[in-house]
């Protein structure tokens, strides 16, 4: 067995992920990064409150909510105004836990799959973001649960549900009070005192005494941070560290996890056999007739219309609203969830590559299931309950199985039946299908073309240009004959919102700082806050007194943003400003001196392939054997004023 990663119960949190593998530390956990799936203008599409364009302004549930990451982190902030993004695998199913992350995650990748939107009909069908890969930050045992930093955040804004989570600043604190009892023990600071014959009270009492700490009415995330156990409190006292003991009492042996935990890593993603289809799903070992493919715990969506794009309209006073009647398009998640046709409820399944299962009516080799044991996080009760209650439920509690119809060989392509109505849906789709013009809003990927027709290697996706910093920027005059795919946008970190004047943030202040910066409150002031659309319009090569500037400024020492290429540019931007959100007016900035990492190249909202207006969308059903009928809520009636919707 080459790597096991399970899901297993961890006492505290449900679900846990687990390695069976060690893995050095900067190593991948896991073959493949994750799949990426970015929700767009939720506030907008979802929110009841339909007489506002604000796209971050909504009053809703999102039941992926929890499982929200940060889109920049992502990289995945380009996709539209506001976005949502959903991670499966180790962006989903792993805990956290402050004093013991184990586990690096980076951004993910854009690749479509080769489904080119002039030739393909599955081209926008897909998720393009995967492969978002996740590390070891140090050399993890095997049998060790992984822990993921959901951020501070995560937790303070759910102190109800949490019952305090300790933070890394929790632990920290707690360490303290530790020493002070080790002191009170022995009388010394020194952790070498701490040895039975010198302690001044004996096991008995200092058990007691853990336990009314520990069990003290007044919580804190402090005390949650304690060690369970007075013995393991004076072993963290011992280790320096809350974590090291952690991190011993975390590690279950592979025996224990071989029967208590459920292996997600008997398939990986690649290029599918099926046309059309994007990627596919491939076993990485042998599984027998009957086995385990994967577990999928499912995140439950009450309300399928949730995934609901909507047009714009203007409303009665003028303003713009949401256009009920006209849905235009549906989020890219609808197509990796489970649902049946009598009801409202998807079930999106977020474990590693489960969702790179596709489809085949007559071929397939695995098949669903509910679960069976897993009873700490599986709620069977619930196949009995009605949807109405499932949308009460805001945490994750369902899971299906993957099963082996037949043997499957390493290498084999897995596949289930997502049901009559979604082959019709596609071979509808297919029939109907013409490519999208090249004249069209949405040309992200005509670099693709554009590469394709002219043998044209040089880098033109966004991410390509910003890798590559030793290429000159072209300027504005330059791009009149040699343009950027019209995709692409050309932004540079710039604050135009304050009052004095126009500052860069201080990702290029440490060289170009501005006398007035220091006079300037730089919270919120961070690149990801303040960017504005640019035209070069000037390059030249950056002289011998700018690299003294470089050294002779103040803050040269310990400037991040050192600047090692060869050419500084002259930059305008033209800001579109508004008062009381009515009347908008333009500013104009000349700025000079501006370096390469004071400008960043985007590809432009809302044209990637999951915008392209025919592209497929269709959630895969759940065979009617298992769709509880007490989920079943969508009625004839509900069904046939859906149609004349146009809806589903
Ligand atoms: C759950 S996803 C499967 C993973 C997907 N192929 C990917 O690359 O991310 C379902 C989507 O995959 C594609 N797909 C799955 N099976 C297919 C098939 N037999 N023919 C064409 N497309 C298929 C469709 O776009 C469908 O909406």
């Amino acid at each position: 067995m080459s790597s096991i990663s399970c899901g297993i119960n961890n006492s505290n949190a449900g679900l846990g992920m687990f390695t069976g593998v060690p893995v050095k530390e900067d190593h991948l956990l896991g073959r493949v990064g994750d799949a990426a799936f970015a929700t767009v203008d939720q506030d907008w599409h979802i929110s009841p409150a339909t007489g506002t364009l604000s796209k971050h302004s909504g009053d809703y549930h999102w039941p992926l909510t929890n499982y929200d990451w940060n889109a920049p982190d992502i990289g995945m902030d380009d996709e539209a105004e506001d976005v949502s993004v959903t991670v499966t695998g180790f962006g989903a199913a792993p805990n956290c836990h402050f004093s013991l992350l184990n586990v690096d995650e980076h951004a993910a990748t854009y690749d479509a799959a080769g489904l080119d939107r002039y030739t393909s009909p599955g081209a926008g069908a897909i998720t393009p973001w995967w492969n978002r890969t996740s590390t070891a930050l140090r050399d993890i045992a095997a049998g060790s649960e992984l822990y993921v930093d959901y951020g501070p955040s995560w937790f303070t804004s759910r102190e109800g549900h949490f019952q305090l989570v300790p933070l890394a600043s929790s632990y920290e604190k707690a360490l303290e009070f530790l020493k002070a009892y080790g002191k009170m023990l022995v009388g010394t600071d020194s952790p070498d005192d701490l040895v039975e014959d010198k302690m001044m009270i004996g096991d008995e009492v200092q058990k007691d005494l853990w336990d009314i700490i520990k069990t003290h009415s007044y919580v804190s995330r402090e005390r949650q941070a304690l060690p369970e156990t007075h013995k393991d409190g004076i072993r963290a006292i011992k280790a320096g560290d809350i974590m090291t003991v952690e991190v011993e009492n975390s590690i279950r042996s592979l025996e224990y996890l071989e029967e208590h935990g459920k292996c997600v890593d008997n398939i990986v993603p690649q290029q599918s056999t099926i046309p059309h289809a994007g990627r596919g799903a491939f076993a990485t070992r042998f599984i027998p007739k009957g086995g385990l493919v994967a577990p999928a715990p499912l995140v439950h969506i009450a309300d399928k219309s949730k995934t609901k794009m909507y047009a714009e309209t203007k409303g009665p006073t003028g303003n713009i609203i949401r256009d009920e009647e006209k849905v235009v398009h549906k989020q890219i998640i609808l197509n990796y969830c489970f649902g049946h046709p009598n009801s409202t409820l998807l079930l999106f399944p977020y474990s590693s590559n489960v969702v790179y299962i596709n489809h085949h009516s007559t071929e397939y080799n695995a098949k669903l299931r509910w679960t069976n044991d897993f009873d700490f996080y599986h709620h069977k009760d619930w196949l009995e309950k009605s949807v109405d209650f499932l949308e009460d439920q805001w945490t994750a509690g369902l899971m299906l199985e993957y099963v082996a119809t037949r043997d499957i060989q390493p290498g084999e392509e897995v596949f289930i039946d997502y049901g009559e109505e979604w082959q019709k849906a596609w071979d509808e789709h297919v029939k109907k299908w013409e490519p999208t013009s090249k004249e069209s809003d949405y040309n992200n990927l005509t670099w693709w073309t554009e590469k394709r027709e002219t043998g044209n290697s040089d880098p033109i996706t966004a991410n390509e240009l910003n890798n590559d910093q030793d290429i000159p920027i072209r300027t504005w005059a330059e791009q009149q004959t040699n343009p950027y795919p019209h995709s692409l946008r050309i932004r540079c970190y710039a604050n135009t919102n304050h009052d004095a004047t126009y500052l860069f943030t201080p990702k290029t202040t440490p060289v170009y700082r501005r006398p007035f910066d220091e006079d300037v409150d730089m919270a919120m002031d961070g690149e990801e806050y303040h960017m504005a659309d640019c035209q070069v319009r000037e390059r030249y090569e950056k002289g011998e007194d700018d690299s003294s500037d470089d050294s002779s400024d103040d803050s040269s020492d310990d400037n991040e943003y050192p600047i090692t290429h060869k050419y500084l540019y002259v930059v305008e931007i033209d800001v579109e400003k508004t008062v009381d959100d009515v009347t908008s007016f333009h500013e104009h900035y000349i700025m000079t001196d501006v370096p390469w990492s004071a400008i960043k190249f985007m590809e432009k909202p809302y044209t990637s392939d999951i915008f392209l207006k025919n592209a497929f969308r269709h959630e895969m059903k759940l065979p009617d054997e298992i769709f509880p009928k007490s989920w079943m809520n969508f009625s004839e009636e509900q069904k046939q004023k859906a149609k004349w919707y146009e809806l589903w």
